[in-house]
């Protein structure tokens, strides 16, 4: 068993440390949040994951998981860190990596290993890590062990998919590669596949991700195309899965989180070669102008109209409200012409305005004016389901009916039985 500094508490991190705590490794988990230790430090989570609150007091109470804000010296220190995307200038902020690098560089000692699990733009492992980590006086791969090892966990099965996925594990050189291998063979259960150096591993994560959300960019226009030709992209799609060859995926009110609407521009920073990327990346990020055309041509339109969001959590039974579609669509609607729209967390009372209600079972966030589903549906013109949370398929289409203004309901995910909500007098649009 190893000593561990796993820096960023976060979505990854945390999991990662208490992980790594239940499997008897001693693991110091360090954040620069001050609250967050201190939430961390009394036992309480601050994000909603399944089982992740057990896990984390089990470590916690195991003795092998101390939360601190400090950094302490370590066989292993495991980076998971932000890396933001600027929206701008399409480039990753790659300095807290930067940050995390200066903070491990006085506790560095020849043996151990810094392995960077942070996804991030291919060559920042060599490029940027490896310099600030070398201002200790130790040499990357000789001294030192310098490693990435992306995460591929799916928030919302976090624990189960940090023992059972494969890993990709790419060192700066093959010794740097063998101790990470050591590290995580004492957790995972999946294949762990070695490759020649850190930059194929972050590339490889990367075309994960860029896989995904190029596919979706194809469902959502043929979601698109079928609509044009009256028929429901859900079962064609369906229909045409059931090739051996052919695995199309799901349309949407276009792709939120913290991965799938950065990674891919990742690829692009230091080339010039992203076409049908981008291109997937702007049908995604058209889809909110989508629907909320839909919706106004359907209403005939938008002006004082009452709208209600359902789900400003990216994706069903999550909390994460980062690059949310739901929220997307907020913002369109509160951007179109000041004479028809009025901002999301207003309550109202504008009469010419189109009035945003939000409502969320996930979400806590306060800077979020959220309503229950009574209060944000009561009068409403049109609902629309941006999140396939598990509530919204148990909403009684006779009691919600009750409380609207009119019928429009506009089904993004297909959660809900289209027939069961037409036969209440509902008109259903399925994305
Ligand atoms: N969330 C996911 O599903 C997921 C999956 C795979 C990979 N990733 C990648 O993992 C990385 C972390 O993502 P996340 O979702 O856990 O982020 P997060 O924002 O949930 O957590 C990051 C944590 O790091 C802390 N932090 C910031 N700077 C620090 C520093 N210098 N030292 C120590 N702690 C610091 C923050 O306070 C925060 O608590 C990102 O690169 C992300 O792209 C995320
Ligand atoms: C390759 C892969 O699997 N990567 C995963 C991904 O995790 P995620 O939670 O971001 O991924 P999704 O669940 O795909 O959701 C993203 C958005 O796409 C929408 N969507 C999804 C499927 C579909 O058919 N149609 C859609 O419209 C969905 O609603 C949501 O808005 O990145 C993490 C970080 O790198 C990885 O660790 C994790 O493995």
């Amino acid at each position: 068993m190893s000593s561990v500094c796993v820096h960023g508490l976060g979505y990854i991190g945390l999991p990662t440390a208490a992980m790594l705590a239940n499997y008897g490794h001693t693991v110091i988990g360090y954040d620069v949040d001050e609250e967050l230790v201190n939430d961390l430090q009394a036992g309480q989570i601050t994000f909603d994951e399944p089982g992740l609150q057990a896990f984390v007091t089990e470590a916690l109470e195991s003795g092998n998981l101390e939360v601190s804000d400090e950094v302490g010296p370590a066989k292993y220190h495991i980076i998971a860190v932000p890396t933001p995307f600027d929206e701008e200038a399409k480039v990753a902020d790659i300095s807290y990596i930067e940050a995390a690098g200066e903070a491990i560089t006085p506790h560095l000692r020849p043996g151990d290993s810094v392995i960077l699990e942070s996804t991030v733009p291919p060559g920042t492992t060599v490029n940027t890590l490896q310099p600030v980590l070398e201002e200790s006086g130790l040499a990357a791969g000789n001294d030192f062990a310098l490693i990435h090892c992306p995460e591929t966990v799916l928030p919302g099965n976090i624990i189960t998919e940090l023992r059972e996925n494969d890993r990709i594990i790419g060192g700066v050189n093959g010794v740097s590669t063998e101790a990470a291998v050591r590290l995580y063979e004492s957790f995972v259960e999946g294949d762990i596949h070695t490759t020649a150096n850190a930059t194929t591993a972050e590339f490889v994560k990367l075309i994960q991700n860029t896989y995904r959300d190029t596919n979706i960019a194809l469902a959502n226009e043929l979601a698109q195309l079928a609509r044009d030709y009256d028929i429901d992209s859900r079962e064609a799609i369906h229909l045409a899965n059931q090739h051996p060859r052919v695995e199309i995926h799901q349309p949407g009110p276009g792709v939120g989180g913290h991965c799938l609407p950065i990674d891919p521009w990742f690829l692009g920073q230091n080339s010039d070669n992203l076409d049908l990327i981008s291109t997937a990346r702007e049908i995604n990020d058209g889809m909110v102008d989508y629907i909320v055309d839909l919706v106004g041509s359907t209403l005939g339109t938008l002006a004082g109209k009452q709208i209600a969001i359902l789900g400003v959590a990216y994706k069903g039974n999550v909390d994460d409200i980062r690059n949310s579609p739901g929220l997307e669509i907020a913002r369109q609607l509160q951007s179109l012409p000041s004479d028809t729209a009025t901002p999301i967390s207003a309550d109202g009372g504008q009469e010419a305005g189109i009035q945003i209600k939000l409502h969320d079972p996930h979400v806590q966030d306060q800077t979020l004016d959220l309503d229950s589903l009574a209060d944000a549906t009561d009068d409403a013109d049109a609902v629309i389901i941006a999140t396939d949370h598990e509530e919204y398929t148990e909403i009684d289409p006779p009691k919600l009916k009750s409380r609207m203004g009119s019928k429009l309901v506009v089904d993004t995910k297909a959660i809900l039985e289209q027939s069961t909500w037409e036969d209440a007098g509902f008109t259903v649009i399925r994305i």
